[in-house]
């Protein structure tokens, strides 16, 4: 892989750990001017870098840093009137900055294992303990972005380097959750 790929800034020098029991704080978004910012008030989970093309990056950036929290933890704390939803049918309604671009909280409202849930980026804490991403999913994405097809052996190998197992989708824990919730509700599992 090129020295001029980045993953993400913040994980290109190595993966460092947080805070497992990190219990929320500030995001904040790039404005200078009025910047929006979302208290989320108790833990995130599930800390992933993401290769998907709707999930917001850095500039340069080839993955978004991305985790969980419970819907209920979301609070607007200021600035709220930038917030615009990016896309109105995705399954996470990722509202963000309409001035800079970042994405602040990302609810799933529809019928869904993950519905109760927000995505959210931690590195837009204003704190810098959260805790730090275990895996990487939707790697194989990054081509939909333009990254070419010759680099993705070089970039799997680079993810596993650091640390973060790198999946085509999300991770196997995720996957079961979401597929457990399906044969629930298809009646194929109970309780
Ligand atoms: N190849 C597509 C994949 C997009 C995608 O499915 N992204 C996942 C993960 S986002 C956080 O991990 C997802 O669940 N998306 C739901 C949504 O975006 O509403 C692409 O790259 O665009
Ligand atoms: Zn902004
Ligand atoms: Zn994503």
């Amino acid at each position: 892989m090129s020295s001029q790929t980045s993953i993400h800034p913040l994980l290109d020098s190595g993966v460092k750990t947080g805070n497992a029991s990190f219990a929320g704080g500030t995001l904040v978004c790039a404005c200078t001017d009025r910047p929006v910012k979302v208290a989320v008030k108790g833990a995130v989970g599930h800390n992933h870098a993401c290769g998907c093309t709707k999930c917001w990056k850095p500039q340069g950036a080839k993955f978004s840093v991305v985790a969980v929290t419970a819907h209920e933890n979301i609070e607007v704390l200021e600035n709220g009137d930038k917030l615009e939803i990016v896309d109105s049918s995705a399954l996470i309604r990722r509202h963000a900055c309409s001035v800079c671009g970042v994405h602040m909280y990302g609810p799933v409202e529809r019928d869904h294992a993950f519905r109760g849930l927000d995505f959210i980026h931690p590195e837009r804490f204003q704190e810098g303990d959260w805790p730090e991403p275990t895996f990487a999913a939707f790697v194989s994405s990054i081509i939909e972005s333009g990254t070419a097809p010759s680099q993705m052996a070089a970039i799997r190998t680079r993810l596993k380097d650091m640390g973060l197992e790198p999946y085509d989708c999300l991770s196997p824990v995720l996957m079961d959750v979401v597929a457990t919730w399906q044969a629930k509700r298809s009646g194929l599992l109970t309780d």
